[in-house]
Parts: structure tokens; C-alpha cells; sequence
């Protein structure tokens, strides 16, 4: 059974979706067979490229691969590893570290090479902590609770939580992984699952009460849910995406969380000027690949110059929606200067009537990654468009 399911993440399926399907095939495992299974599609997923190294091909079959890890990773003798993957003789193993970033990372060339230049000497620090998953983190709805009180209440249902650093809305599961979309709490709209890089953005807007904001590429809401409720459900909330069904998601979370300003665009805003926009760009999702442990693997490099032609659009777009004395926020949840620094600076060139405000980071951008702060990785950018 776990070969089969290898042998199909191999192939590029994702490695959720067959560990999902095989584990609804098989009901009757016991929840430690459920739990090893897991961990041995999720490791060989992710560790593919370096397992490969350790056996000392760059092609591998599911049960070599799961033999390499369980005598690397796991540690059994290569006997028991071998018989345990269904392999009639152990394979030989070469051990040692790796001199390359892919392989020492398990990354795909051209992504460890675009790593190492936009990290440079932290590169591996950066790879490295692309391999350890992130904490799971809520967003506090504060139209309906305090914090405090939602980690109360949490922890009544079973989960322990401690206050996040960074954003005050944030509290992060301690421990084994719950069944989050089991819980009342959730059903009731207390919290969302938010990153806490992607509450920093929000945040970055300081959308208040009473004002006209606009969420350009709202999905399915994670940020907007935010935002109302940083405006006290006052005010108007636009929210467009294009994609349709995306938008629905987000009416039917906005309901539950008791927001009830969200106005939904099917058709993009024409003939608006809004105190806030944020432009929540698509981008390549670099800065997300620790949430899914073979996403490297199903990317392209064209992956990296798709985007920036849209990116440098919406921006355009978002130029004419803002009214003077008011915030644009342009982020993206990857790492890449040419969705990012890049866009950022032409936009500025071709749009003198908007300014930089400063953000901590370097250039005046606000920056936020794995290896930094401990959140997935963030870019943006806050402007201001000059009064009169
Ligand atoms: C990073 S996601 C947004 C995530 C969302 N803001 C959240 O926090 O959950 C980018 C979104 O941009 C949308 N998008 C793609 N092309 C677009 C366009 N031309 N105009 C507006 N949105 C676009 C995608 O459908 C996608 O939902």
C-alpha cells in the first residue's frame, strides 16, 4: 500500500491528495498505521532528491526510495528497511552529506540555484527550514472574541495554543495536530487558519472603521476576513477576485465570521477611489513551499517570470482606485525580485503621484521568511498616494 501510494507522488501526484485517497481506501487501519503511513509518503515526498543521492541514482522507484528512508532517516538496519519496502536484496547506501544545496535540501537545481541568488549566504538556512513544517496558526476574530478568550475556549475543546509574537491576533497550535474543521469554535467563527505572515499584511493596511477598502485579489478571503474585522464591520469591504468560486468561499466564511459589509465583484472596479487597496498579487507561492512537501517538485522554472506582466497590471489597475491621501499595499507570498523589488520599482517610476512609506526591511520592504521570522515567506510593499 505505501509503495502504491509513492509510486503515484512520484508520477506528480500531490502528496495530500494520494495519502487522503489511500487512507479513505483503507478505513480499517489502526491510527499508528495511519500515522506511519503518513509519515513515510510525506518524508519520501519530500526527501526524494536526497534519498535519490544516498542510493546513488538520480532514478529511484517508491520502494528504494522508502528503503533509503527508513535506513537514513529512520535509522533501522538496511536488512529491515529493505524487507519492510518489499525489496529482495538491500540496496547499497552511501552516506555522507551532499556538497549541493538541491541535493543536501532535496531541491530541484534551478530552484536551489534561484534560492542561493536571492538569499546568498543564507541560502541554506533559508532551504533548510524549508524542509520543517510550519506551526499551524490562527487569526483571533475579533468580532467575536478576544485572543485570550479564544484560547480559553480552545483549550476547553482540546487544543493548546500559545499567543503568537508577531501579530496580536495570532495563536499557534502546541503539540500533535488537531482536527481544527471538527471544532465548534470554528464553526462559530472564532478563528480562521492564518498564517502569521499573512496577518502581517492585513495588518499592513491599518484599514479602519467607517472606510472604503478594497481587496483586489481577495480569493477566498483569507485577508479580507481581516480586514473586517480590523473595520468593526463598518464601513465597505469590496472584494473581486476572478475567480468565481473562490468568491463564494468567501461569502459563505464571511457569514460565518459575522461580517456583513463584504460587498463580492464579480467584474473588475472600474470608476472607485477607495481609502485602502491591497493588491494580494498571484505569484509563484515560493514562499510557501514548507506547507507541501513535494510543491517543489510540481514547479516550473517558468514559474518564476509568468507573473510579473500580471503583477505589473494589477498594480496599474490599483493606481486608479485609490484616492489621494490613501494606502495601496502590494504583497506576494514568494521569493522572487522580479515579482517583487522589480515590480515594485517600476511601479513607482511610472506612478509619481504614489510614495514609498517605509516598512523595517531592507529597501524599505517588509520581508518575512521561515528562517527570520519563523512564518512562511512574505513580500510587500505600502504606498501612500499623495493628498490633492
Ligand atoms: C495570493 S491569492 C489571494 C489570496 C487571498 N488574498 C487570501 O488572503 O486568501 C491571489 C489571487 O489573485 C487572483 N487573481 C489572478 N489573476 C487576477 C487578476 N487579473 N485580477 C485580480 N485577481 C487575480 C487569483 O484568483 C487568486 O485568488
Amino acid at each position: 500500500m505505501v509503495t502504491g501510494a509513492l509510486s503515484q507522488v512520484l508520477s506528480g501526484n500531490p502528496a495530500e491528495r494520494v495519502l487522503d485517497r489511500t487512507l479513505r481506501a483503507h478505513r480499517l487501519l489502526s491510527r499508528e498505521q495511519r500515522q506511519v503511513l503518513a509519515e513515510a509518503v510525506f518524508n519520501v515526498a519530500l526527501w526524494r532528491r536526497r534519498l535519490a543521492f544516498h542510493l546513488g541514482t538520480s532514478e529511484a522507484s517508491g520502494s528504494e526510495l522508502l528503503c533509503a528512508f527508513l535506513a537514513q532517516l529512520v535509522g533501522l538496519s538496511s536488512d529491515v528497511a529493505a524487507r519492510l519496502s518489499g525489496l529482495a536484496t538491500p540496496p547499497e547506501l552511501v552516506s555522507g552529506e551532499p556538497s549541493s544545496l538541491a541535493l543536501r535540501y532535496s531541491l530541484p537545481d534551478w530552484l536551489a540555484e534561484h534560492f542561493t541568488r536571492e538569499w546568498g549566504d543564507a541560502a541554506g538556512d533559508f532551504c533548510a527550514h524549508l524542509n520543517v513544517p510550519g506551526p499551524i496558526t490562527l487569526r483571533a476574530n475579533l468580532l467575536k472574541t478576544r485572543r485570550e478568550d479564544l484560547q480559553t475556549r480552545l483549550r476547553a475543546e482540546g487544543v493548546e495554543t500559545r499567543p503568537g509574537a508577531l501579530s496580536p491576533l495570532a495563536l499557534q497550535v502546541v503539540g500533535p495536530k488537531p482536527n481544527l474543521y471538527g471544532l465548534d469554535s470554528l464553526r462559530e467563527g472564532l478563528f480562521e487558519v492564518q498564517d502569521e505572515g499573512s496577518q502581517g499584511i492585513g495588518l499592513l493596511v491599518e484599514a479602519r472603521p467607517g472606510e472604503t477598502v478594497l481587496d483586489l485579489c481577495a480569493g477566498a478571503g483569507g485577508k479580507t476576513l481581516l480586514l473586517g474585522a480590523a473595520m468593526e464591520n463598518r464601513g465597505r469591504l469590496l472584494a473581486y477576485d476572478p475567480d468565481a468560486g473562490r468568491l463564494d468561499r468567501l461569502l459563505q466564511r464571511s457569514s460565518r465570521a459575522g461580517l456583513s459589509i463584504v460587498q463580492v465583484l464579480r467584474s473588475p472596479p472600474e470608476g472607485l477611489l477607495a481609502d485602502r487597496v491591497l493588491v494580494d498579487a498571484p505569484c509563484s507561492e515560493l514562499g510557501s513551499l514548507r506547507r507541501g512537501p513535494d510543491l517543489r517538485f510540481r514547479l516550473e522554472p517558468g514559474a518564476l517570470s509568468a507573473l510579473p506582466p500580471v503583477q505589473r497590471d494589477l498594480l496599474a489597475r490599483a493606481r486608479r482606485l485609490v484616492r489621494p491621501g490613501g494606502r495601496l499595499v502590494y504583497a506576494t507570498c514568494t521569493v522572487n525580485r522580479a515579482e517583487n523589488e522589480d515590480v515594485v520599482h517600476d511601479f513607482l517610476q511610472g506612478a509619481p503621484e504614489f510614495q514609498l512609506v517605509p516598512a523595517e526591511g531592507s529597501e524599505g520592504f517588509w520581508v518575512r521568511a521561515p528562517h527570520l521570522q519563523g512564518t512562511d515567506g512574505f513580500f510587500a510593499a505600502v504606498f501612500e498616494r499623495r493628498a490633492g
